[in-house]
Order: structure tokens, then sequence, then C-alpha cells
């Protein structure tokens, strides 16, 4: 479903993506990991266009994506959950919701509207009236992620979902990202938290310098200590 490949990304004369090479297939949920600073949410800026790769390629139901904008790219079906949820603190929650809105293709119905993402996060119903600031951080990760629903997208991006948010609610987003994965949609989920991502992943990608260096199932992470403290010191 998205392939990269050999994808190069700077920030200035700062080398960040060395040649980074991986697959999401469809339906499927890959969790890429890494200490801080190698390379993650660059990966993902990437992928959505908002700091574009300089070399290599990257596809999406089998069309290059690479050199489109990021507007582009979210057209054709990918969403993006950013890292610190991006909420806009002085709209309502069903503004931020309605102003992601879109459907899939002119004719058809989209998939996502208000009452799915309502019915998916009750909260959210029930402040639809707040303002954005006025959540938690969990609540503001379900808006984030009901924001990206709302575009209607076949495949998913989260950049650490988990981040600041107490463990009885990291339980709840890896609840929800099971859901979301059990609906069809293809998720590439960049976290900190070991134990959730290797909960929700089909296939785990360590990241190290701007590379992939080690991919495998959870269970062979959970089973290889000496990967674990190597790249993720654990
Ligand atoms: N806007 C930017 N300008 C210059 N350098 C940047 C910028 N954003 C990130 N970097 C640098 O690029 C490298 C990779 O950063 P990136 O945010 O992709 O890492 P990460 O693996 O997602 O880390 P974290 O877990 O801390 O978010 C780091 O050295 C970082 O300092």
């Amino acid at each position: 479903m998205l392939t990269i490949e050999g994808v190069h990304t700077y920030y200035g004369n700062s080398h960040v993506l060395q040649g980074v090479t991986f697959n999401v297939p469809a339906g499927k949920s890959v969790a890429l990991l890494g200490r801080n600073g190698v390379g993650k949410t660059t990966t993902i800026h990437s992928i959505s266009g908002l700091t574009p790769a300089k070399r290599g390629e990257i596809r999406f139901l089998g069309k290059t994506i690479t050199g489109k904008t990021p507007h582009e790219i979210a057209r054709t079906g990918i969403g993006l959950v950013p890292q610190g949820r991006r909420v806009f603190p002085s709209l309502t929650i069903r503004e931020n919701l309605t102003m992601a809105a879109r459907s899939q293709t002119q004719d058809a119905p989209p998939d996502w509207d208000l009452d799915k993402v309502y019915t998916l996060f009750p909260v959210l119903k029930e402040r639809e009236k707040n303002m954005g600031n006025q959540l938690s951080g969990g609540q503001q990760q379900m808006l984030a992620i009901g924001r990206a629903l709302m575009t209607n997208p076949q495949l998913i991006l989260m950049d650490e979902p988990s981040e600041g948010l107490a463990p009885s609610v990291v339980s709840q987003v890896g609840d929800i990202i099971h859901g979301l994965k059990k609906s069809g949609l293809s998720i590439l989920l960049v976290e900190q938290n070991f134990h959730l991502a290797c909960g929700v992943a089909d296939e785990v990608l360590i990241m190290s310098k701007g590379q992939i260096v080690w991919s495998g199932s959870p269970k062979e992470l959970l089973d290889n200590n000496e990967i674990q403290h190597q790249y993720l010191g654990i």
C-alpha cells in the first residue's frame, strides 16, 4: 500500500534520513521505533510532504507521491495524527472535526462523518461545543485521531499518540488503534512506548541515524534483549 524506497531527507545541510526503505502492507499496522532524534518524525513528514524527500521515492496505492504538496498527499487517502496533537485551540471540538471533512470520492457517501466519529468517541460529542484547549490530553488525542478520520484515509500516520498521557489513557489509545485496524485501516505508528507499539503492531521497524536497522515481529523484538538495549535503551 505504502512503499518507501531509498528516501533521503535534509534539514538544510543536515542529512537526516539516509536511505530509508520499508513497506506498509494494506490493512496492517507497522510501528517505527528508535531513540530520540533518529528521524522518525522526519519519516512521517517526508511521507506527508511536510518535509519533502530530496531523493528516493514514496508510492501510495501504486502511485508516486514524492514531490506532491501535503494537501495533495492528504487527498490521496493518507491521514496524519501529528505529534503533539495540534488541536486548534480556538475552534470548538465540532469545528476541529468538520473543517477536516472530506469524502473519498465525489459520488460515494463518506465512510467517516461526524456521527461515526462521535460514536467512536462519545466524549467528543458530549463536549462538542467546548474549545479545543478545554480538553484533557487523552481527549485531545481522540480529537486528533477523529480529525484524521474525517479525511476518510486508507492509511493513517500516527506520531507518538501516547506522548504525555497517563498509563490508563495510553491503554485506551492502544484499544483505539486496535479498533482502527479492525475497521480495515492501514497504520504507520511512531512510538516511544515500546509496549504500546508491540501490542498493536503486525511488524516493527527500528530506526537509527536515519536508517532502518532492524525489522521483525513484535514477538521477535520482545525476545531480543540485545536489539532492545542497543537501539531502544531498554
Ligand atoms: N525543523 C528542523 N530543523 C533542523 N533540524 C531538525 C528539524 N526537525 C528535526 N531536526 C533534526 O533532525 C533529526 C531527526 O529528528 P526527528 O524529529 O525526525 O527525530 P525523532 O526520531 O522523531 O525524535 P523524537 O522522538 O525526539 O521526536 C534530529 O537531529 C533533529 O534535531
